[in-house]
């Protein structure tokens, strides 16, 4: 049994045996890579209740669930933003579950440690609680996560929601601003911001809770306000756009590493996200670098030619070359050999 708990491992590792597609990066496989401590919603409750932070950042594939659970954070989560930032669309709409689910098994065999969450896309848990259902057990059975994540907070949502945790599937809500309602907003737009409002998406996180979601996401709210939904809950709150209230913070991967510099990216990255590196500068430099090495052919010195051949086996090629009447292929084995070793065949 070794340091396997008991609590963390079983069900995914029923899981990787009944879809074959799944990762399989998660199941301990051997001495030599011993079992990271996975994050699990009693990990996730005890930092809560101790008034230790959350940290949840967004990822879409396999290197980048690799750097976020190297980083430590808790909670991944595949969130339906990656409709924006990795398939290049103007909103989180046109994202289908099957894409997401491509992107959860990615995600899945890279993060071994943090608690998982995908997010149920566009379409896929509105037009009833049997498809709400579906598609959350999907999530887990055919993406691998631990938990899913909807957004809203209506009666249709919070119905939704509960029939989804009744399930077994653990649910985190998302209230404030819910990108896929952006048709009915009419933008990516702050909320909140009226009294009466605030009332609401106050109820609207009160409904969820008591619906059995375990954490809820804030969106683009005003910071008192934040601090207003999480004072009044027993669950814990993770904001985006919420102020430094919230029992966790989340950001887009993409945005925080500040990959989306380009000014065909900048469009999607929202004020509040601070940038803690400036990684697309890094890939254009080294994309522009590339590119002049190869035209100006100082790529690849001998440093990347690493393939070679004896000299006696070059030598009785060239013969053969010519014998055969090869002369310009023999002449350029002798000239590529002479410039990249100073040889002279
Ligand atoms: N790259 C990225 N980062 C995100 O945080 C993110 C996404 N994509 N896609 C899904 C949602 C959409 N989000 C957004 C997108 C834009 C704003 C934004 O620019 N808001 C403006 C107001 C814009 C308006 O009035 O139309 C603001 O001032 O905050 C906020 C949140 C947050 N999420
Ligand atoms: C911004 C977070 C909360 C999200 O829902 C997403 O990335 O899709
Ligand atoms: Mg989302």
């Amino acid at each position: 049994m070794g340091h396997w708990s008991p609590s963390s491992a079983p069900i995914r590792r029923q899981l990787t045996c009944i879809a074959s597609q799944l990762p399989d990066a998660r199941v301990y496989s051997g001495p030599s890579s011993p079992p990271p401590k996975r994050v699990t919603l009693r990990t996730l409750k005890a930092k809560y209740t101790k008034g230790e932070p959350l940290t949840m950042v967004t990822a879409y594939d396999y290197p980048s669930a690799v750097h976020v659970d190297e980083a430590g954070i808790d909670i991944l989560l595949v969130g339906d933003s990656v409709a924006m930032v990795v398939h290049g669309h103007d909103t989180t709409l046109p994202i289908t579950m099957e894409e997401m689910l491509v992107h959860c098994r990615a995600v899945c065999r890279g993060a071994r440690r943090p608690f998982l969450v995908g997010d149920l896309p566009f379409g896929s848990y509105e037009t009833s609680v049997r498809d709400a259902v579906i598609s959350a057990t999907r999530m887990l059975k055919e993406g691998g996560m631990d938990a899913v994540k909807l957004e809203g907070g209506s009666p249709a949502r919070v119905e939704a929601a509960r029939a989804i945790v009744e399930t077994g599937v653990a649910v985190m809500g998302h209230v404030g601003l819910t990108p896929q309602s952006i048709s009915a907003l009419g933008g990516f737009r702050p909320q909140a911001q009226v009294a009466e409002e605030a009332l609401g998406v106050l109820a609207q996180a009160q409904a969820l809770q008591r619906a059995g979601c375990f954490a809820l996401v804030l969106e683009c709210v005003p910071g008192p306000i934040a601090a207003a939904i999480t004072a009044s809950l027993t669950i814990p709150t993770i904001g985006i756009g919420a102020g430094p209230a919230t029992s966790g913070q989340v950001l887009v991967y993409h945005d925080l590493l500040g990959m989306m510099s380009h000014p065909h990216h900048a469009k999607v990255t929202p004020k509040f996200c601070k940038q803690y590196a400036h990684v697309g500068q890094a890939i254009q430099a080294a994309l522009q670098a590339y590119r002049e090495e190869v035209v100006s052919r100082t790529f690849p010195s001998n440093a990347y030619s690493p393939y070679r051949i004896p000299a006696e086996e070059l030598d009785m090629l060239v013969d053969q070359l010519r014998g055969s009447g090869a002369q310009a292929a023999a002449d350029a084995i002798i000239a590529a050999e002479k410039s990249m070793h100073g040889a002279n065949l």
